[in-house]
């Protein structure tokens, strides 16, 4: 692959609105589990863990997150719950990335950038070799039924899911606007003093 097919690949990506069966081979699964294994990793900790859920093992996904959803806002509407229930069922196979910090000697936060860089990776891994996905989250990261179904430890917490499932070009979004350079980078000048970054 040369650097352009690649920054191509990183330019184009959309997350895909909807996913429909079939979902990843056993071997697509594993090529796009395997980039979580390259991102950029102070310590080489691999801070992160991964449990894929599939199948009839979507219904006890979208059980702990309403029955983690209920511990955390009691008396939440049968509604609600049943729309956490069915967050599972969005995509044929989605994947749990749980930070996962293995080490005292390095920040947390730095471990947890990491854990963030392999969801991205897998992400960016899918679009690769042609399977559509799209991470999605709660607004919680533990709980007791979450830690039951995910095996959490007291440290780790659950980042979101990635959805993975067949995309359709029909429902493709439209590419994302171009970030406007000048209005997220500065440069440091020698004086100290941060200026606009000129592309030319
Ligand atoms: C950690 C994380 C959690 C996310 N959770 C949600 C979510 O719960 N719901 C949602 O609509 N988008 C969520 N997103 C954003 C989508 O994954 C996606 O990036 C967004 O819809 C923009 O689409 P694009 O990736 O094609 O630009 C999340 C992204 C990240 C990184």
């Amino acid at each position: 692959m040369t650097d352009a097919s690649l920054l191509d690949l990183v330019l184009a990506r959309r997350s895909a609105p909807v996913l429909r069966e079939p979902g990843p081979s056993r071997a697509e699964l594993a090529r796009i589990l395997a980039a979580a294994g390259t991102v950029p990793d102070h310590g080489t900790l691999r801070p992160f863990r991964f449990v894929v859920v599939e199948g009839e093992g979507r219904a006890a996904f979208g059980e702990a997150l309403a029955q983690t959803a209920s511990e955390h806002r009691p008396g939440m509407p049968a509604a609600g719950l049943d729309k956490l229930r069915a967050k599972a069922f969005r995509s044929p196979t989605l994947i749990a990335l749980i930070a996962s910090p293995r080490s005292a000697k390095i920040e947390r936060w730095e471990q947890h950038a990491t854990a963030a860089c392999a969801g991205y990776a897998i992400v960016l891994a899918a679009h690769a070799v042609g399977v559509g996905a799209n991470w999605k989250s709660v607004p919680f990261t533990r709980g007791a039924a979450l830690s039951r179904v995910l095996g959490l430890t007291a440290d780790e917490e659950m980042f979101g899911w990635i959805h993975l499932g067949r995309a359709s070009e029909a429902d493709a979004p439209a590419p994302r606007e171009p970030l406007v350079l000048a209005e997220f980078v500065t440069v440091l000048d020698s004086s100290g003093e941060r200026r606009t970054f000129e592309a030319t």
